[in-house]
C-alpha cells in the first residue's frame, strides 16, 4: 500500500518576531503533517502562536526557520544558513489552492454579498451570466441562496460567515484554514457553521486547519488534534485517543470544557451517598471508548460478581462514530468480588478509576 502523501508538511518551524527590546519566539521547532481530507483542530490558549504557525502554511508568515511543503511543493525551506522561498508568480497560485476565514469574517461592508464572493476571482474575464451562476452555486452551497444581492450589514453573524466560506471557496481551494472563524457566533450558529464546514469537507474532499480554543467546536468535527502550548505543539492524536487518553494536564483542561464530566463529578460529589461512603464499597469513574460501551457491563457485575453499582452520574457521547461513555458509580459487595469484577471490567477496556474508598 502506498503511503498517503500530507497535503501540508511544515517541518520544524520556527518563528521569532524581533522587538526593539526582545524577542518573541511565537513558535519553536513545530513539525505536523496534515493528510488530504483532515479536518486537523489546532487548540490552544491565546497566544499560544497557532495563529503565527498556521499562517506559515500560506507565507502570511514567513517562518525564521524550516520547511513548509504544500502537496509535494516547497514553499519554504531551510538550508544550513540559507533560506529559499518559493518565486512569488508561483507563490500566488499556491495561495489560490489555500482558502482563509476569520472571527471577523472580514467581509467588504460597503459590497454586496455577490461582490464579496466573487472578489477572489475578479480577475477572471467571466459573463454576466457566469458570474450569476457562480454566485449561485457558491452560496447554493453555503446555504444562503437568494442574499446574493443583500449587503453585510444586513446579515447576522453566521450569515456573514457563511459569506466569507463562499468567498474563501471561490478559487476553489483544496485547504481552508479557519482561524477562530466560530469564536464570536452563538453556540446555536456555531454548530451550524461546523456542519456546513463538515458537510464541504465531504463533498468537496475539503482539507480544513481549525485553529480554535474551544475544544467543543474541535469535538464537533475534527479527526485529529495539535494542542499548542507557548509556541509548541505538546500533545497530538487521533479525536479518539486525545479525548480517552490525555497526555498532559492542559489537553485535560480543555477536554473537561468539552465535556459535561467535570460538572457531573463536582454535583455527584457533594452528594450524601458519597460524603458517608462505607468500606469496602468504592467510587469509581468507569471510561470506555468503542465496543465495551456496547457490554452490559452494569448486569455483569451483579450477575458474575455479586457487586450493585448504584450509577449517580453517566455520559455517552459519540466521537468519529465511536460511542464513548463515562459512569460514575459506586460499587457495593464483598472485598473479594470486588477486586474480581474490577479486574474483570480492566480486562473489557474499560479503565477504571477509583475516586473513593479501596480495595481491601
Ligand atoms: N507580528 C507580531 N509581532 C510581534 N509579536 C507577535 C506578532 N504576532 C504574534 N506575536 C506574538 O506571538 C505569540 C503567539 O501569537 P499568536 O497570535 O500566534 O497566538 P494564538 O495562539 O493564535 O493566539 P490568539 O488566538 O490570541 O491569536 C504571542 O506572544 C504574540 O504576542
Amino acid at each position: 500500500m502506498t503511503e498517503i502523501q500530507p497535503i501540508i508538511r511544515l517541518e520544524n518551524i520556527d518563528v521569532t518576531f524581533e522587538q526593539k527590546k526582545q524577542s518573541v519566539k511565537a513558535v519553536k521547532n513545530v513539525s505536523l503533517d496534515i493528510l488530504p481530507g483532515d479536518i486537523y483542530g489546532i487548540v490552544g490558549y491565546s497566544g499560544a502562536g497557532k495563529s503565527t504557525l498556521v499562517r506559515t502554511i500560506n507565507l502570511l508568515q514567513k517562518p525564521t526557520h524550516g520547511n513548509v511543503v504544500i502537496n509535494g511543493t516547497y514553499l519554504a525551506k531551510t538550508t544550513d544558513n540559507k533560506e529559499n522561498y518559493i518565486a512569488s508568480k508561483e507563490l500566488r497560485q499556491q495561495r489560490k489552492k489555500i482558502g482563509m476565514i476569520f472571527q471577523h469574517f472580514n467581509l467588504m461592508n460597503e459590497r454586496t454579498v455577490a461582490e464579496n464572493v466573487l472578489f477572489p476571482i475578479s480577475h477572471l474575464k467571466l459573463s454576466k451570466s457566469q458570474r450569476k451562476d457562480k454566485v449561485n452555486e457558491l452560496l447554493e452551497l453555503v446555504g444562503l441562496a437568494n442574499r446574493a444581492n443583500a449587503y453585510p450589514s444586513q446579515l447576522s453573524g453566521g450569515q456573514k460567515q457563511r459569506v466569507a466560506i463562499a468567498r474563501a471557496l471561490a478559487s476553489e481551494p483544496e485547504i481552508l484554514i479557519s482561524d477562530e472563524a466560530t469564536s464570536a457566533l452563538d453556540p446555536k450558529t456555531t454548530n451550524s457553521i461546523l456542519q456546513l464546514l463538515k458537510k464541504l469537507n465531504i463533498e468537496l474532499g475539503l482539507t480544513i486547519v481549525l485553529i480554535t480554543h474551544e475544544m467543543q467546536a474541535v469535538k464537533e468535527i475534527a479527526n485529529k488534534i495539535a494542542v499548542m502550548e507557548d509556541g509548541e505543539i505538546i500533545e497530538r492524536g487521533s479525536l479518539l485517543e486525545i479525548f480517552t487518553a490525555p497526555q498532559k494536564q492542559l489537553t485535560r483542561d480543555f477536554i473537561d470544557t468539552a465535556t459535561n464530566l467535570e460538572d457531573g463529578l463536582r454535583k455527584v460529589k457533594s452528594q450524601t451517598a458519597i460524603k458517608n461512603l462505607q468500606a469496602p464499597d468504592i467510587f469509581v469513574q468507569l471510561s470506555y471508548a468503542g465496543a465495551s460501551t456496547d457490554q452490559p457491563l452494569i448486569t455483569s457485575l451483579f450477575k458474575d460478581f455479586n457487586v450493585t453499582a448504584n450509577v449517580l452520574f453517566g455520559n455517552v457521547e459519540i466521537l468519529q462514530e465511536t460511542p464513548v461513555g463515562t459512569l460514575l458509580a459506586i460499587l457495593s459487595g464483598k472485598d473479594t468480588d470486588l477486586t474480581a469484577a474490577i479486574n474483570s471490567i480492566k480486562k473489557q477496556n474499560v479503565k477504571v478509576e477509583i475516586l473513593k474508598g479501596e480495595l481491601a
